[in-house]
């Protein structure tokens, strides 16, 4: 306990935690035990950091001793701050997707695999909404160009997922196009089954409330917004559907930090390098991109002037990944 002037300040728990994938890309959770703060909820396993560890450290400590498992490489993959009514904690949170041994509950907590898109599924405590998004969403998110025709648009799409493309925000044609039609010729594509479409709000006319049911269609779509939206999306949070992925392009702090208190699945923060759309004096480079990143508190992807290349730099100032729409509109 810290005492500060007539502020009495309960000191802030710091967690290390981590996303464990196996080969098939499954998540394991753990169920917390009952007489347990946030008891019976589940949870990525980890605990505390001992005085002078590292977060890395107590990370490698409790998955031995939670999992008997051996961590052989982690990286990190979002930082939380949350307060509970009767304690603040701040969750390091990493993915590790190598590790030797079989994980088993060892202090006796019941733990499952499951795939990444059924953790919606599972109660969690209330930090770790933007872990679970974190934990659902790939390191790349596609931004698709405009397109003269629908055959041309619709190709490019397929071309982007031959060559890996999982996350889309699909942008509207250059020339008119019903939303519906798009949305035709796209579920009829099987090769699709396996990625995400975030619709752009441009496709209904900045309504916000056609834009967030049709996001609601279908468990593979969601939406995504210009910053513009921030304050209305801030006040519609209560309309999102459970699973809808909500989205939105920021390009300062307090964007970011709006786009968080919303409850939005993810961020696109911009620009990080030069394009042609803005002037070098606007640019964040990587550090200013990590200061506002890294304390966010939900998935941010860092966009502007980068490519797929730049993922691994990227995830190493803070981001979920990288954004980017020229690279691969082919
Ligand atoms: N390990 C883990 N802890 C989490 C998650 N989400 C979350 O809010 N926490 C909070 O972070 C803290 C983790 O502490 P811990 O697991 O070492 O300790 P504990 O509260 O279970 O019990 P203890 O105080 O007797 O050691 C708890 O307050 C827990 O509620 C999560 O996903 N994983």
């Amino acid at each position: 306990m810290q005492i500060t002037g007539a502020k009495v300040l309960a000191s802030v728990i710091h967690v290390a935690a981590a996303v464990i994938r196996d080969s098939h890309g499954r998540i394991l959770i753990a169920k917390r035990p009952a007489h347990v703060h946030m008891g019976n909820l589940w949870e990525f396993p980890g605990g505390k950091l001992e005085a002078g560890e590292s977060a890395r450290d107590a990370l490698v400590r409790e998955l031995r001793e939670e999992l008997d498992i051996e961590v052989t490489d982690a990286e990190p993959l979002i930082q939380i701050h949350h307060d509970y009514t009767d304690k603040s904690v701040r969750l390091d949170v990493w993915t590790v997707s190598e590790f030797t041994g079989n994980a088993s509950g060892r202090e006796g907590q019941e733990v499952r695999w499951v795939a990444a898109a059924e953790l919606i599924n599972y109660s969690f405590p209330a930090a770790n909404y933007p872990i679970v998004n974190a934990a659902m969403l790939p390191d790349q998110c596609f931004i698709t160009g405009g397109g003269n025709s629908v055959d041309e648009y619709i190709a490019r799409i397929v071309r982007a997922s031959e060559l890996g493309a999982k996350l889309f925000i699909l942008r509207p044609l250059a020339v008119s196009c019903r939303v519906e039609l798009i949305q035709q010729r796209l579920d009829e594509l099987e090769i699709l089954d396996s990625v995400h479409l975030q619709w752009h709000s441009d496709w209904f006319e900045g309504d916000l409330e056609s834009a967030l049911a049709f996001a609601g269609r279908k468990p593979h779509y969601g939406v995504h917004f210009q910053a513009a939206f921030l304050s209305s999306l801030l006040n519609a949070k209560a309309e999102f559907q459970k699973g809808s992925w909500i989205s939105a392009s920021c390009h300062g702090s307090d964007e970011v930090q709006m786009a968080a208190r919303s409850g939005l699945t993810f961020a696109l923060l911009s620009p990080v390098k030069a394009t042609k759309e803005y002037l070098p004096e606007q640019l964040l480079g990587w550090s200013g991109f990590t200061q506002i990143a890294e304390p966010a508190g939900l998935p941010v992807y860092a966009l502007g002037g980068l490519t797929a290349s730049d993922t691994a730099r990227a995830k190493r100032g803070g981001a979920q990944g990288v954004a980017f729409v020229k690279h691969w509109w082919a």
